[in-house]
């Protein structure tokens, strides 16, 4: 699914360039639910957002699919991560005065589908526990409800690739075991990718693969 070949990629910090990973090479299988660890600071996001084409590396390759990211147009690379990658943030990033069914249905609403998609979107809510939170905006909702709403938008489109960016960092720490229980078990039923950055060795149990970066290198 995904594979980084020796990425580079640095940082600006006033005029001097930081070394963030260094020579990164990593193999992401198809179906793998994933995870990459390691202490704060040492590059895990920058990772993720490099596999998810929101960031360039300074050099070495990265492929999803076989498809190698660096030739691509903006517009293409806009177009890969609206089709096939579904994100899922610390923050939620939930609209505020969208209900739970509008919020799964806005990356669809500037394609014109959401009004098509609107059943599924409810069954999608129903499936992650939030049958009777339909109407519900995200002020009426749990940290960890508004985090199924955002695992719901992100399953919405069916994606090959789920990344999640510290999912429960903002939830307690029973939440965030049921939101990595619904990953697991979307992951296993939609047969998805997912890869989370996490600093919490509890959720890593139940994993397929354990990606450990340390000082910007894969150390396990
Ligand atoms: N856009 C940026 N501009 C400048 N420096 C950045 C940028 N993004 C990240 N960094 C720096 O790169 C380093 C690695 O950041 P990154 O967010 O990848 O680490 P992390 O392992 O995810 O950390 P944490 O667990 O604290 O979120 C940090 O020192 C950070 O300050």
């Amino acid at each position: 699914m995904i594979d980084v070949e020796n990425v580079n990629k640095s940082y600006l910090r006033g005029k001097t360039a930081v070394s963030v990973l260094r020579g990164v090479t990593c193999h992401v299988p198809t179906g793998a639910f994933s995870f990459i660890v390691g202490p704060s600071g040492s590059g895990k996001s920058t990772l993720l957002y490099l596999m998810g084409a929101l960031d360039t590396p300074d050099s070495g390759s990265i492929r999803l699919r076989g498809e190698d990211l660096a030739p691509l147009e903006p517009a293409k690379k806009d177009e890969l991560r609206r089709r096939s990658i579904g994100f899922i943030f610390q923050s939620f990033n939930l609209l505020p005065n969208l209900d739970a069914v509008d919020n799964v249905l806005v990356p669809f609403l500037p394609t014109g589908e959401a009004a098509s998609r609107r059943s599924e979107a409810a069954d999608l809510l129903r499936q992650v526990g939030l049958g009777n939170r339909l109407d519900h905006r995200p002020s009426e909702l749990s940290g960890g409800e508004q985090q199924r709403v955002a695992i719901a938008r992100a399953l919405l489109k069916r994606p090959a690739l789920i990344l999640a960016d510290e999912p429960t960092g903002e939830l307690d720490s029973a939440t965030g075991q049921e939101i990595f229980e619904i990953l697991r078990r979307m992951q296993r039923e939609m047969q998805t990718t997912i890869v989370t950055v996490t600093h919490d060795h509890r959720y890593i149990q139940d994993s397929d693969l354990v990606l450990r970066i340390q000082d910007g290198r894969i150390v396990a």
